[in-house]
C-alpha cells in the first residue's frame, strides 16, 4: 500500500488530504483530510474530517503561516490514533505539492535541486504562493526524508492558450527574454473540473467546452474549449483579473503610480529570493476585500448590508460578468455549462444567483431553490428548467487531482531521483 500526503498551499489556507493506494491502481482513496483556513484574516481555524469524524472550527494559536500551518496539520495526523497508516511518517511515499507559478514546466516535476531553484526563481511572480509551498517543500525535507516530493503547477494546464491570446502587445525582444506573457493559474483546478463535469455530462472531456470560474481567496475566469485551455482571466502573475481576498484584480497600470510615489522600490516584504516591490506588495496584499471592507470573508461580505461589504460584492460581480460574456463568444456560444467553483463559487449561493443573473441575456438561469440549497455532490445542476445553457457547481479537489497525477505517473516518478 501507498501512502500519499497531498498539500494545497492557498493565499489564505493550506489544505492536506491523505490518500491510501494499492500498488498497481491508479485510484487513490482517501483516509482524511485536514485544513487550516484564515492565514490572512485571523482567527485562524482547522477543519478536520476522517471517516465519521469530524473537527469543524477549532481555532489555533500562533500559526502565522503557510509553513507554520503544516507542521501543525503534519503533527496532528501523526498523532490521531484513528490513521494508524499515518503512524509512522516513514510509511508516506509522496507528497504532492500545488506550485502556482512553473513558468514552462509541464504539469509534474520530481523536486529535484533543480526544479526547486527554478521554482524559486519564480517566486516574485507568483508573490503570495510559490515561496509559501517552497517552505513546505523544505519541511517535508526535513521530516519526511523518505517521501519524493512531486511539484503540481498550477500554469500548466495553461500551456494550451493560443499565443495571439498570450502575448501581452510589447516590445517582444524583452518580451521573449524576460519570459513576459500570460501563464494563468488554478489549473489544477480547472483539469479537476474539466473531468468532473465531462463526466457528470457523460462526454469525451476532450469535446468539453465550459466558462469555469474558480472563486476563492484568488479567483479567475478560464474559457475551457475542447477540454483545453482557450483563455484564462489571470496573467504574467495571479495579481491579474479578477479581484481577491488581498489582490485588487486588474487595474490600469498607471494607477499605482499614482498610488505612491515609490512604486517601485522594494517592499519590506522582501527577503531571500524574493524581490518585490511596494507596488506588488500594495496590489497583492494589501487591496482587494480586505482594503475595501477590512475583511476577507467573502460569506461575511456577502451577507452584510454595510455600504462597503456591498460595494465589494457588487465589484466582484461586474468583474465577473465582465468574463462570462467575453468567453461565450470565444466559444461561439457552444457551451457545455457554466461552471461555479472555489470556496466562494461552491458556498456563495448568493454571490451565484446575481452573477447569472447578470448574463441571463445569453440563456443562464438558476433554479433558486438548488442554488440556494445544492445537493452534496462533486457536480451539481443548478440551472432552471428552462435555462438555455446549464448552470453547475463543481466542488474542486486540488488534492484529489495531484494524488490521481502522482498514482498515473508513478513509474516515470519511481524511476527519477530525488
Ligand atoms: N458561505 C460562504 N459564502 C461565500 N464565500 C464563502 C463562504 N464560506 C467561505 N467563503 C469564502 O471562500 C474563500 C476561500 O476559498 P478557498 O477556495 O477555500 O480559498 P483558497 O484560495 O485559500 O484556496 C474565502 O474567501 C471565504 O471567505
Ligand atoms: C492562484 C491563486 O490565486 O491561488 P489561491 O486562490 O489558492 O490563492
Ligand atoms: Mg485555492
Amino acid at each position: 500500500m501507498e501512502i500519499i500526503l497531498s498539500i494545497n498551499a492557498g493565499s489564505s489556507s493550506v489544505k492536506i488530504s491523505v490518500y491510501k493506494a494499492e500498488p498497481s491502481s491508479s485510484r487513490p482513496h482517501q483516509l482524511a483530510e485536514a485544513t487550516i483556513e484564515g492565514l490572512t484574516a485571523p482567527p485562524v481555524k482547522l477543519k478536520y474530517s476522517r471517516g465519521d469524524e469530524t473537527i469543524k472550527g477549532n481555532e489555533l494559536q500562533d500559526i502565522a503561516s503557510q509553513e507554520d500551518a503544516f507542521k501543525y496539520i503534519l503533527t496532528h495526523l501523526e498523532n490521531d490514533p484513528g490513521l494508524p497508516e499515518l503512524s509512522k511518517t516513514d510509511d508516506i511515499h509522496f507528497t504532492c505539492h500545488r506550485v502556482v507559478h512553473g513558468g514552462d514546466y509541464p504539469a509534474t516535476q520530481i523536486i529535484d535541486k533543480e526544479t526547486y531553484h527554478h521554482i524559486e526563481e519564480l517566486s516574485d511572480l507568483a508573490p503570495l504562493h510559490n515561496a509559501p509551498a517552497l517552505s513546505i517543500v523544505r519541511a517535508v525535507s526535513k521530516m519526511l526524508p523518505n517521501a519524493k516530493n512531486v511539484a503540481y503547477f498550477d500554469s500548466s494546464f495553461h500551456a494550451t492558450i493560443p499565443r495571439h491570446i498570450c502575448t501581452y502587445p510589447i516590445d517582444q525582444k524583452v518580451a521573449e527574454k524576460n519570459k513576459l506573457r500570460k501563464y494563468g493559474f488554478h489549473g489544477i483546478s480547472y483539469q479537476f473540473i474539466t473531468d468532473a463535469v465531462a463526466s457528470h455530462l457523460k462526454k469525451d472531456p476532450k469535446t468539453l467546452s465550459i466558462i469555469a470560474l474558480h472563486l476563492g481567496s484568488g479567483a479567475s475566469a478560464c474559457c475551457i474549449k475542447n477540454g483545453r485551455s482557450h483563455d484564462t482571466s489571470m496573467g504574467l502573475t495571479p495579481l491579474a483579473g479578477l479581484p481577491g481576498a488581498t489582490r485588487s484584480g486588474s487595474i490600469d497600470p498607471s494607477l499605482i503610480f499614482h498610488f505612491t510615489h515609490s512604486a517601485g522600490s522594494l517592499s519590506h516584504a522582501a527577503a531571500g529570493h524574493m524581490h518585490i516591490t511596494q507596488a506588488e506588495e500594495i496590489l497583492n496584499k494589501k487591496s482587494g476585500w480586505k482594503a475595501l471592507t477590512g475583511t476577507t470573508d467573502f460569506g461575511e461580505i456577502s451577507s452584510s448590508d454595510e455600504e462597503m461589504k456591498t460595494l465589494a460584492f457588487d465589484i466582484f460581480v461586474d468583474r465577473i460578468t465582465n468574463y462570462v460574456a467575453p468567453y461565450f463568444a470565444k466559444l461561439d456560444g457552444e457551451v457545455d455549462a457554466l461552471v461555479f467553483a472555489g470556496g466562494i463559487g461552491e458556498r456563495g449561493s448568493k454571490l451565484r444567483k446575481e452573477v447569472v443573473r447578470g448574463v441571463e441575456c445569453l440563456g443562464f438561469k438558476l433554479d433558486a431553490e438548488k442554488n440556494e440549497k445544492p445537493e452534496d455532490e462533486v457536480v451539481v445542476d443548478i440551472s432552471a428548467a428552462d435555462a438555455r445553457f446549464r448552470t453547475l457547481i463543481c466542488q474542486t479537489d486540488e488534492q484529489l487531482q495531484m494524488a490521481r497525477g502522482v498514482l498515473g505517473d508513478r513509474q516515470r516518478l519511481m524511476q527519477k531521483k530525488t
